[in-house]
Order: structure tokens, then sequence, then C-alpha cells
């Protein structure tokens, strides 16, 4: 399976369990690794056949503006779903990282990985 990966993608979204980070939008970053539904687009190099990033990147961060989550698995299960149903991919790895959140510790975050990723 063909991969589009996009990395380190930053978005401003509410999320946390403390009522502190409920206050205001925090920039996370966001790592994607999108399975492509098919070769088609490596042959016809046509826009059209494939999953365009730039529209992802769109509507994830369209998205997050408006959808706020507690935890960090919900905000990743959220975008797998979105990157699943809405793009058509049979397979999607998402990572979601805070950035500086906890003293001494420079990233946390969360790795899921949906679907089925054929051979
Ligand atoms: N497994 C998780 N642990 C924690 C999360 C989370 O989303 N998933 N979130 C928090 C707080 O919101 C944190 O960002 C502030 O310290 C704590 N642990």
């Amino acid at each position: 399976m063909d991969i589009i990966f996009l990395r380190e993608v930053r978005a401003d979204t509410i999320i946390g369990v403390y009522e502190w980070e409920r206050k205001n939008p925090q920039t996370i970053e966001i790592d994607l690794e999108i399975g492509i539904p098919s070769e088609v687009p490596c042959h016809s190099d046509n826009i059209g056949d494939t999953i365009h990033y730039g529209v992802v990147v769109e509507r994830l961060r369209k998205a997050l503006s408006e959808q706020h989550f507690l935890l960090l698995e919900a905000l990743a299960e959220y975008i797998a779903k979105v990157i699943r149903e809405d793009f058509g991919a049979p397979w999607v790895q998402v990572s979601v990282t805070k950035l500086g959140i906890l003293p001494g510790v420079r990233r946390v975050g969360v790795l899921i990985e949906r679907g089925h990723r054929p051979r």
C-alpha cells in the first residue's frame, strides 16, 4: 500500500482534562500516515485520483477549531475517523503531540492506527 505522510502539522484546539486547559486553545502537532486507496495516481498523474493532502490539513484545522476533546486519545480517534470516512483511506496512523505541557518533558502524545494495512 502506498502512503501519504504529513509531519508536524500544527493546529490550534481546546484539549485537556484540566480547567486551565479548557479556557484557551493550545497548539498541538499532528503526524499522519494515510494509506492511499489505490496505485492509480502513480500512473494517472491526476490529483483527482488521490487524497489531496492540502485539503486534509484544511479540513482538520477547521474541525479542530470547532471540536473539543478532553483526551489526546479521543482527539486521535476523531482524526482517524475523519481521514477514513471523509477521505476514503483504508488505513491511517495518527500521532497527536502536546508540546512542553509537562515540566522537563519536551513532547507527550498518543499514537493510534486504524483500519487495515494491506501488504
Ligand atoms: N493518556 C493521557 N494522559 C493524560 C492526558 C491525555 O490526554 N491522555 N492529558 C492530560 C492533561 O490534559 C495534560 O495535558 C496536562 O498535564 C494528563 N494526562
